[in-house]
């Protein structure tokens, strides 16, 4: 493993949308040894809980928890506070929810390391408009007039006056908010699609190569490899694209 694996691996999040822990952790299983970051996200979370971040933890795993907190500032302070306590690497909320609520999730996080000064101070982002929303679905449906470019580069500007980390956004606007944002403005970008793959529900879609080269820090990729014939295979074809990149 030479570090340029090493290095794109850990910036291949891998989404374990699973029903339960069982079939999650059967793909776990089989990419053993890849050094990829794993994203818990809502789906498994409900099912399998904070037990299952445990022990993904407790292997060694770098864990994203995608739960995209979107309350009033209160309960967001409480549930970053629950959060962080878990140890997880990484978690997000809305942007929408606007500077309070994101504060807030800061000052929760903040709680958690003051009670526990063991814990590490997670990798704090925001979604700014989900990729499965397009332009049309964006001025018809949402009625936020204007590019879809511009309402990503408002959030991630509205994000990072906020004090956060990051934002979630298509690999299409990471130069974008790279310009807007700094170069350490973390750009954490779902809807990948390696070239022939089916976009499904995803709106905003690029290339694991194209991502890299567009700047995104992380790539997210559920179904091109939990959904492959052979993950480890369709895994390793990724990182192998994004080292390329
Ligand atoms: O926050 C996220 O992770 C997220 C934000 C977003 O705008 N779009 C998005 O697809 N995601 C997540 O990224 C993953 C993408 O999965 P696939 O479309 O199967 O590759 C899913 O787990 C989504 O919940």
């Amino acid at each position: 493993m030479n570090d340029k694996y090493t290095e794109m691996a850990g910036r291949l999040i891998v989404a374990l949308d699973y029903p339960d822990a069982e079939a999650a952790s059967a793909l776990v299983r089989e990419l053993e040894g890849i050094p990829c970051y794993l994203k818990v996200g809502m789906q498994l979370y409900y099912a399998a809980g904070p037990a299952f971040v445990r022990e993904l933890k407790s292997k060694g795993y770098s864990v994203f928890l995608d739960l995209k907190m979107h309350d009033i500032p209160n309960t967001v302070r409480g549930g970053a506070e629950s959060i962080t306590r878990l140890g997880v690497d990484m978690f997000n909320v809305h942007a929408a929810g606007g500077t309070a609520m994101m504060k807030a999730a800061l000052d929760g996080a903040e709680s958690a390391l003051v009670a526990d000064p063991g814990l590490s101070r997670p990798v704090i982002i925001a979604v700014t408009q989900l990729t499965s929303t397009s332009q049309e679905t964006l001025n018809s449906e949402i009625g936020i007039q204007g590019s879809v470019q511009d309402a990503v580069v408002h959030y991630a500007k509205l994000t990072q006056s906020a004090g956060l980390d990051g934002v979630v956004a298509s690999a299409q606007e990471s130069a974008l908010i790279r310009e807007a944002c700094g170069q350490q403005f973390i750009t954490v970008t779902p809807g990948i699609r390696p070239a022939g793959s089916a976009a499904g529900d995803q709106a905003r879609v690029l290339t694991p190569g194209e991502a890299i080269r567009q700047g995104s820090h992380y790539i997210v990729v559920g179904r091109p490899i939990t959904a492959a014939e052979n993950p480890r295979e369709a895994a390793e074809h990724i990182i192998k694209e994004m080292i390329e990149a």
